[in-house]
């Protein structure tokens, strides 16, 4: 995705920064520029981005500070609160819950992915244990009933829609009333789009509003308009009440940041974002976790609801536990490696690990990082029970790899490769000895649970470092208060 190369332009200017032995005001506008630099290219509004810079020179005025204040440390913490800043518009949409109906109208243009992103929404709900049902009120788009009920089809949720009935109005509704006394606590109506912006759609989109009295208007724009998106999403918002919007198509261009930052602008909330055309390539859009991800510092507690996601319920609680207690074995990784395998686009799940940035396993590249989760896998199979749940890699000695080598028909290099993949794993696994692991839905917990000494020994040195020690660590967590703290650098644990 390109964000991510925006991320890792930025994560560079800060490296940069820190290994410069005295920060001054070169060192700072060098950083800026290159931060500012990369903010451009991912097509962000160039006043936003002058903005950022006096803002960030603000709270960074190196004359102002108190001689041995740590600078590193509020340089990177002003780009982290200064790209939130821009990212989040300060207010939450309205959010269904289950078991109480809840009618949720997409809205949008022609082509911008609406009927795609309403079965991938109805799907991600449908995963957390809703009960969604999708109603095709588009008449103007032949073709579009069939695209839905094949969507819905395949990820076997209920849709409802006529291929005679002319009346999008009557669709809605019949559809909206059929679901609610089948007690579907999440009814999706997708709507139709046209080429552009004009009377007949805001029209139509009032009526089946006005008909079908939605909870939720959720505006589906394409990233690939990159600025030209506050205008169209302020459009929007004026004429159909648009309470959310979605952004898709995210993995496509670098008019990604553009269209994310000008949305933001127009303060409506971001909910989700597309990021490909398979069903489950949509992510939540949180600004702190996204920023933290953007900025190569992984996202636990998306990497944690992944986990829940992914793992098998029964599986859990015993991988949590071997976690917690440091013991990241072979066979785990290799169980794990399973479970990454059975939920579809690993770049997402691996964007989440700390470690592993988006740039690191490159959308596009999926293909390859699968075909090599497989061999490894294939290597494993030739392994002995020991050595699979051995915890110690003075075990694996020049015999046993060859002998692996031979088993599984590979080069001994191969097998090289497997086993530091699993070193670099469990290095930064090993890292959450001890942490106590929340339960689903228990995030905040994590926060509390991470006092000073656990974060200090789950940051990488050189971040540990940059921070200005434990004594800046301290102040940190203290400044923050240590729920911020968990979106800021929750994700931080892995060496880079
Ligand atoms: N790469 C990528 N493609 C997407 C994404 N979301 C949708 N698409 C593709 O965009 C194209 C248009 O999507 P549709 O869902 O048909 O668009 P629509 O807005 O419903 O179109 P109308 O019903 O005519 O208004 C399809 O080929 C989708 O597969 C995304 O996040 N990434």
């Amino acid at each position: 995705m390109v964000l991510a190369q925006l991320g890792g332009s930025i994560s560079r200017a800060l490296a940069q920064m820190s290994n410069a032995t005295v920060i001054d005001e070169k060192v700072l506008n060098d950083c800026l520029n290159e931060i500012s630099r990369a903010l451009l290219q991912a097509d962000v509004q160039f006043k936003m981005v002058r903005d950022m810079q006096t803002n960030i020179k603000r709270i960074v005025n190196l004359e102002a500070l108190a001689a041995g204040t740590n600078k590193r440390r509020i340089m990177q913490q002003a780009v982290f609160t200064e790209l939130c800043n821009m990212l989040d518009p300060g207010k939450p949409s309205f959010t269904p819950k289950k078991g109480k109906p809840s009618v949720v109208m997409f809205v949008g243009l022609q082509g911008s992915g609406k009927t795609t992103t309403c079965t991938k929404y109805a799907y991600c709900h449908q995963r957390k244990g809703f009960k969604p049902a999708l109603v095709c009120a588009d008449t103007f788009r032949a073709g579009a009933f069939d695209q839905l009920k094949q969507n819905a089809t395949k990820a076997k949720i209920p849709f409802y829609g006529s291929y005679m009935e002319s009346d999008p109005v009557k669709i809605a509704v019949e559809g909206v009333e059929r679901f609610k006394k089948e007690n579907c606590d999440l009814i999706i109506v997708d709507t139709s789009g046209r080429h552009k912006q004009e009377a007949a759609l805001f029209e139509e989109m009032r009526q089946v509003s006005e008909a079908t009295k939605p909870d939720l208007v959720i505006f589906v724009m394409d990233s690939s308009i990159g600025q030209a998106a506050f205008d169209q999403a302020q459009a929007f918002k004026q004429s159909a009440s648009v309470g959310a919007v979605i952004i898709t198509k995210m993995d496509g261009h670098a008019k990604g940041g553009g269209a994310l930052s000008a949305v933001a602008a127009t303060k409506s909330p971001v909910i989700f974002i597309g990021t490909g055309e398979h069903i489950d390539e949509f992510e939540v859009f949180d600004v702190k976790p996204f920023v933290s991800r953007l900025l190569g510092m992984g996202d636990w507690s998306g990497f944690m609801d992944k986990i829940h996601e992914v793992v098998p319920t029964d599986q859990q609680p015993e991988l949590l536990q071997k976690l917690s207690e440091g013991s990241f074995t072979l066979r785990l990784m290799y169980e794990q490696f399973q479970n990454i395998l059975k939920m579809g686009p690993i770049g997402q799940v691996f964007s989440m690990l700390p470690g592993f940035s988006a740039e690191l396993m490159p959308k596009g590249h999926e293909k390859e990082s699968q075909a090599k989760i497989k061999r490894y896998m294939t290597m494993m199979d030739s392994m002995t029970d020991a050595e699979l749940d051995s915890t110690n890699p003075k075990l694996m000695t020049e015999s046993r790899i060859i002998r692996i080598a031979r088993g599984s028909g590979r080069p001994v290099r191969d097998v090289m490769d497997m086993l530091e993949e699993y070193k670099r794993l469990a290095k930064i696994w090993g890292k959450m000895k001890g942490l106590k692991i929340p339960k689903k839905g228990e995030m905040s917990a994590l926060s509390r649970n991470m006092n000073v000494q656990h974060m200090s020994k789950v940051l990488p040195p050189q971040m540990l470092k940059q921070i200005g020690g434990m004594g800046g660590l301290q102040s940190l967590m203290k400044q923050m208060g240590s729920k911020e703290m968990s979106g800021m650098f929750g994700g931080m644990g892995g060496d880079r």
